[in-house]
């Protein structure tokens, strides 16, 4: 049977957050008793906790705001390809795959095994993958990863890369139980006006 299959990270107290970073945090604000009718709820988090996408400004202050991005990007078919081993995502291990005309290409690592802790280290995407993957058609990249770059990186060279070559970038995945193939994908995020990113609930429905 073709369901949605739910690729997003549950969002509680536990959900590892970037080290320094906001605590994530739900609580009800205003409770029934209090209201004398309902259970309002307060979240404190930051963008970048769970399963988002980054902004071009997250790390450009010229670059656009998550309201302002194309949501074509994040819904439409997409391509899962299982790369369990590599130390890093560059043209050499994506030559592998024939990505002729995908747009959004998703990257099953399993690199990050604990995701209520913050890992230690990942395979981060070299930035000479972002021309090889837009010469392809590839608009949107999503991993199973906090991040595209190495996690002490300060220059970011990865999301800059992608985003000179027009490729947007979904984090924080949950892709362990996605078998390669080709997928409808729904990711879409709020249209926060002025952020650097949003979280999203990401999907997946295999093609027939
Ligand atoms: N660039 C990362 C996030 C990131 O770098 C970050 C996120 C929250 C708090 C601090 C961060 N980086 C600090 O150097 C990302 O891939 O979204
Ligand atoms: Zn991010
Ligand atoms: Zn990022």
């Amino acid at each position: 049977m073709r369901t949605w299959i739910d690729i997003s990270q549950p969002l509680d107290e536990r959900t590892a957050v970037w080290p320094g970073d906001t605590p994530f945090v739900y609580e009800v604000a205003w409770g029934k008793a209090e209201s004398g009718s309902v259970n309002v709820g307060r979240v404190t988090m930051s963008i970048h906790t769970g399963t988002h996408v980054d902004a071009p400004f997250h790390f450009d202050s010229a670059g656009k705001k998550v309201s302002e991005l194309d949501l074509d990007i994040y819904m439409g078919k997409a391509r899962v390809v299982h790369l369990p081993d590599a130390a890093s995502i560059g043209i050499d291990v994506l030559a592998g795959f024939d990505l002729e005309g995908v747009v959004r290409l998703l990257i099953r690592t399993d690199a990050w095994t604990d995701r209520q802790r913050f890992p230690q280290r990942i395979p981060p995407v070299e930035p000479q993958a972002a021309a090889y993957l837009a010469a392809r058609g590839v608009r949107l990249i999503g991993l199973d990863l906090p991040s595209v770059d190495l996690l002490d990186s300060k220059e970011l060279p990865a999301h800059h890369a992608l985003a000179e070559q027009g490729i947007h970038i979904l984090e924080g995945l949950v892709l362990d139980h996605v078998a390669p193939g080709d997928y409808e994908l729904a990711a879409l995020p709020l249209p926060l006006v002025h952020a650097d990113g949003s979280p999203v609930r990401a999907v997946l429905k295999q093609l027939v």
